[in-house]
């Protein structure tokens, strides 16, 4: 590797006195010597003598290398590769970046050169420099979670989503309350943060649920290639370069809440729906489905939300501020199948809730038969293309969108 960026650092003096590349397009003794070097310095110097009666424009030669001119073997081309890239085209090796000499100032330009922009265009379609490589162009934006409006009437239910909320709104009223106590300007400015609440509230939660791996994929001996942190997600996938190495490329991913193959489906319900069914009673809609790549996790993560939902519910409608505003229970079941809505059951006022009491044993059973449905007409026609992923995820939804 010193020998090989020795080499380059001649190539790249050598420019500077008009050999490689100020020699012309037909190129030049000099520039014929330099690359001549330059190969030996990785024991290629076979593949010198055949580029230098070619004729070809100098300035294309590395590009040719690159595409395999003259080597034969894999490892002859790896070591080109490896020389390639201690050229410094980005400038990222040990090499000092270029600066035109006196000598070279009066000369053709700096730009005409091995390092000029134009070069390295020439070099861009042949060279593909993967240590130069920016993985954060693969994440996704970060977003700031945006919380469901807590409910007004049944304060403490909502807790992921205040404590979402009370993160981003804290240090505004810390702010305000620090700048002034004034107690009228502190009113003024919770009126502001309450309007600002109204209209920032988010309509849709996506929550993402990462399930181990099964029994399959231990035996299989596979990787778990999803790490969890916080809100976000990251797929380390496997690739290979050009030259056959092997590297991980990373994916991340930001949304509302992450949750790890260790919670339980009582914290699934505690970050999704938990906070939804006080909504239902400002008289609002709410929708809680799934979406996952078959196996992912979705029966598995839904079919005890019904009945957590139901119990929660029916907890509400017995609560004094809401027992005589005369709210009726309707329940419904529906099967989705390809093109057609199948109604299976449908009850409501009191019978609903004495029926639901009655279906409780049968409930798990039902609900996984209705959600298995729904939700491979989901994966049928919006999950077919997906990427394999071992995540489910729960999309929230409160208000008409
Ligand atoms: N978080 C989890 N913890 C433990 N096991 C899980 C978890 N999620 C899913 N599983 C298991 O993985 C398997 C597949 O899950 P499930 O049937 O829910 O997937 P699915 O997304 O509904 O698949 P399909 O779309 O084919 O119906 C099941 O055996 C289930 O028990």
């Amino acid at each position: 590797m010193q020998q090989s960026n020795a080499a380059a650092t001649a190539l790249y003096d050598h420019a500077g006195v008009g050999s490689l590349h100020n020699a012309g397009p037909a190129g030049g003794d000099a520039g014929d010597a330099v690359m001549a070097r330059w190969l030996q310095s990785a024991g290629l110097q076979h593949l010198a003598s055949p580029l230098a009666s070619t004729g070809i424009d100098q300035r294309l030669l590395p590009n040719l290398l690159m595409q395999g001119y003259g080597a034969q073997s894999t490892e002859e081309k790896q070591r080109l590769f490896k020389l390639m890239r201690n050229l410094n085209i980005n400038g990222e090796s040990g090499l000092e970046p270029y600066t035109p000499t006196a000598q070279n100032s009066g000369g053709p330009a700096a730009s005409d050169g091995f390092y000029s922009p134009e070069f390295r265009g020439d070099l861009g379609a042949g060279l593909l420099n993967l240590h130069a490589m920016d993985d954060t162009e693969l994440l996704s934006e970060h977003v700031t979670p945006e919380p469901f409006e807590p409910s007004l009437f049944i304060p403490g239910v909502n807790k992921a989503f205040e404590n979402d909320f009370n993160a981003t709104t804290n240090w505004q009223q810390k702010e305000q309350s620090d700048a002034d106590a004034s107690a009228s300007l502190f009113s003024a400015n919770e009126k502001e943060i309450s309007s600002t609440r109204e209209n920032n509230v988010a309509k849709i939660k996506v929550v993402v649920r990462k399930r181990p791996l099964n029994k399959k994929e231990i035996s299989r001996k596979e990787d778990d290639i999803v790490t969890v942190s916080e809100n976000a997600l990251t797929v380390h996938e496997p690739k290979l370069k050009v030259d056959l190495t092997a590297y991980v490329e990373k994916h991340e991913f930001c949304f509302d809440a992450v949750l790890d193959e260790n919670v339980n489906n009582d914290e699934v319900y505690h970050a999704t729906v938990e906070p939804i069914i006080p909504i239902i009673f400002q008289r609002t809609k709410a929708t809680c489905f799934a979406y996952g790549q078959t196996g992912s996790g979705k029966t598995f993560t839904m079919q005890p939300l019904p009945l957590r939902a139901a119990q929660d519910l029916v907890r509400f409608l017995h609560q004094p501020i809401y027992r005589n505003q005369r709210f009726k229970l309707w329940l419904s079941y529906f099967e989705i199948y390809v093109k057609e809505v199948q109604i299976l059951q449908t009850m409501t006022g009191k019978l609903g809730l004495r029926v639901l009491k009655l279906i409780k044993a049968f409930w798990l059973l039902r609900s996984a038969f209705v959600l298995w449905t729904m939700t491979r007409f989901i994966y049928h026609f919006v999950g077919a293309n997906s990427p394999k992923c071992s995540v489910t995820l729960l999309l929230a939804i409160q208000g008409q969108l």
